[in-house]
């Protein structure tokens, strides 16, 4: 098969010799702007079926691979509207089945018949679902699901009348046609959401569509990827190509680093900077863990002095990040340069061609989503700009996987668990958790501070019960009391979240006694600190970090 190209929007192009849906049984999810889109692929994942997920108007000519069978998602339009988008219609010629879900199901109905209109009541949230025995048989969509099953639809539109050689499968109080399936053809259509957890049986009806009706093999596991993801890396950085890496200490910079080294040994060099706004001793770990725990060959570079000078007297937040961002390409330019010139006296010599980077599947999701992506809040760093301005190609072995999959991935690898389970640490550090201007002492206050916080978050048991936990320092100070002197000090934030995307989050609510034995140890611990605040905003209206 000739090596189908990737062209990123930045011009960067990935040669992708082996790419999973080449390798796995894909089941391709096309995008109409819901939501929920991206759920559809992560529950079949969840089933170990590899999916994808292309917008709506993908020519099915310009695939390089043939799906097991295709799932069209629900979306905001109404089809027919004059620029509603419509499926290739080869999908229906295709001969693999295909699921509509809400506006899917209208799309198939559009199609084969153009009967759909604007019903009298909208049908939102709960609903119960009648699964309709025809003649004897249940469709095998609903194979193994009770005559009447809870769902969750959010619809206004609805069929006029069912398109030719169609049959009902299912209805609802407000839904005479909530299910309706050609069996034949193998096209099924459904108005519910079965991707959400609102629908409790949701899962099974994806399964029953997958694995049952389009014969989809459940062998995605990280497990099998792995290996075919390192045989995949070799073919594609060569014999000879030296490869470089931004690495954090990350899962996800951890988890792709180890897998290159796995792929081509010492010529991987991964590259760890010490902007002076890390954690408390988290250069000294990183390295440790991944030079001597997983064998990646590491370099430290210490540059806290020139961030710290630069990011003197800046108290914008973007400022802070483009200085963060620039200081960080100015020192991998200089890496790459010095990889070079170390590998011409090694036997493994070869020019610096490869750059790798942890992109994760949301990222490309939130590229190639049908609505576009979405507005931005922060300008989230990372050293994206690397790449294209040292003229290197980009390696992304995690762009087909989610988070939870990086982990397991990791955990497969041997990578430690408390590595593995690790609460995401932002680029910029902390940088934009001290409020107004970074200087050496505010480090020193905050670093302290979150170690206390940290570690007694483990102490107590709930760290994993947690998404994201940091101290943060307010740009103003406040008056307290310390043996008998007055103080005008510090005021610490302690910010906990739970979320499942980043996207929202709540407050994380402690154990009795859990944040007064924080507080207490840090007024003691750390020097200059007057107070110690819980925030407990909701994202929104806040955000996770405090800029
Ligand atoms: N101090 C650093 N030194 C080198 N590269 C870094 C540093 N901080 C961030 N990066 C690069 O920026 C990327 C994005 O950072 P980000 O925090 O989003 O991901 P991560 O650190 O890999 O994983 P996590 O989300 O778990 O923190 C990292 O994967 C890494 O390539
Ligand atoms: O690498 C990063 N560079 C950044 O500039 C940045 N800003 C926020 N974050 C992380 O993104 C998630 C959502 O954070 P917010 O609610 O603050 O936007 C949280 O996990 C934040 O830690 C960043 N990560
Ligand atoms: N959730 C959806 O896909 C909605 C489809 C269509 N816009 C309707 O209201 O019926
Ligand atoms: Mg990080």
């Amino acid at each position: 098969m000739a090596a189908p190209s990737n062209d990123q929007p930045n011009g960067i192009t990935i040669a992708d010799p082996l790419p999973p849906h080449s390798l796995f049984d894909t089941i391709l999810v096309l995008d109409f702007g819901s939501q929920y889109t991206h759920l559809i692929t992560r529950r079949l994942r969840e089933l170990n079926i590899y999916s994808e997920m292309l917008p709506c108007t993908q020519k099915l000519t310009d695939l390089d691979f043939k799906p097991k069978g295709i799932i069209l998602s629900g979306g905001p339009y109404s089809v027919y509207a004059s620029d509603a988008p419509h499926v290739d219609p080869n999908v229906f010629e295709l001969g693999v089945p295909v699921l509509g879900i809400c506006y899917g199901l209208q799309e198939i109905a559009w199609h084969h018949g153009k009967d759909v209109v604007a019903g009298e009541k909208r049908e939102y949230g709960h609903a119960e679902l009648n699964i309709h025995a025809n003649g004897s048989e249940v469709s095998r969509l609903f194979q193994g699901l009770p005559n009447n099953t809870d769902v969750w639809m959010s619809h206004g539109d609805k069929l006029g009348r069912m398109p030719e050689d169609f049959q009902t499968i299912a209805t609802s109080p407000n839904s005479p046609h909530a299910g309706i399936a050609h069996e034949k053809k193998q096209i099924y259509g459904i108005q519910f959401h079965p991707e959400v957890t609102h629908t409790p049986r949701g899962v099974e009806v994806i399964k029953n569509f997958a694995a049952g009706i389009c014969g989809a093999k459940q062998d995605w596991t990280m497990e099998a990827f792995k290996d075919k993801e390192v045989a995949r890396i070799r073919k594609l950085v060569g014999e000879k190509a030296q490869v470089i890496g931004a690495v954090s200490g990350g899962v996800d910079s951890t988890v792709a680093a180890k897998l290159m080294q796995e792929a081509v040994g010492a010529r991987f060099h991964a590259v760890m900077v010490d902007n002076g706004v890390l954690r408390k001793n988290e250069a000294k770990q990183v390295k440790e863990t991944l030079t001597r725990g997983l064998g990646v060959n590491l370099t430290v570079v210490d540059a806290s002095d020139r961030f710290l000078d630069r990011l003197q007297g800046v108290a914008d937040p973007e400022k802070k990040r483009i200085i963060i961002g620039n200081t960080f390409i100015e020192i991998f330019e200089e890496e790459a340069k010095r990889i070079a010139k170390e590998a011409e006296s090694t036997p493994h010599a070869g020019p610096v061609e490869w750059f790798l980077q942890g992109t994760l599947y949301p990222d490309v999701i939130e590229s190639i989503s049908f609505r576009g992506p979405s507005q931005t809040i922060k300008t989230h760093h990372n050293v994206g700009g690397l790449p294209e301005k040292m003229k290197l190609k980009l390696i992304e072995p995690l762009r087909e996987l989610f988070k939870d999959e990086v982990r397991a991935m990791g955990r497969e690898m041997g990578i430690p668990p408390d590595l593995v389970g690790r609460h995401p640490f932002p680029g910029p550090g902390l940088a934009i958790r001290i409020l107004g201007d970074v200087t050496r002492e505010k480090v020193r206050v905050v670093q302290e501070a979150d170690l206390i916080f940290i570690e007694e978050i483990r102490k107590a048991g709930v760290y994993d019960e947690i998404s994201q936990a940091f101290a943060a320092l307010s740009g103003d100070r406040a008056v307290g009391v310390v043996g008998d002197q007055r103080l005008h000090g510090y005021l610490v934030f302690l910010r906990a979240v739970r979320t499942t995307d980043f996207m929202t989050a709540t407050a994380y609510e402690f154990p009795a006694g859990v944040l007064a034995r924080i507080v207490n140890r840090i007024g003691n611990e750390v020097e200059g600190v007057a107070r110690v605040l819980y925030e407990v905003t909701s994202k929104p209206p806040s955000t996770i970090e405090f800029e």
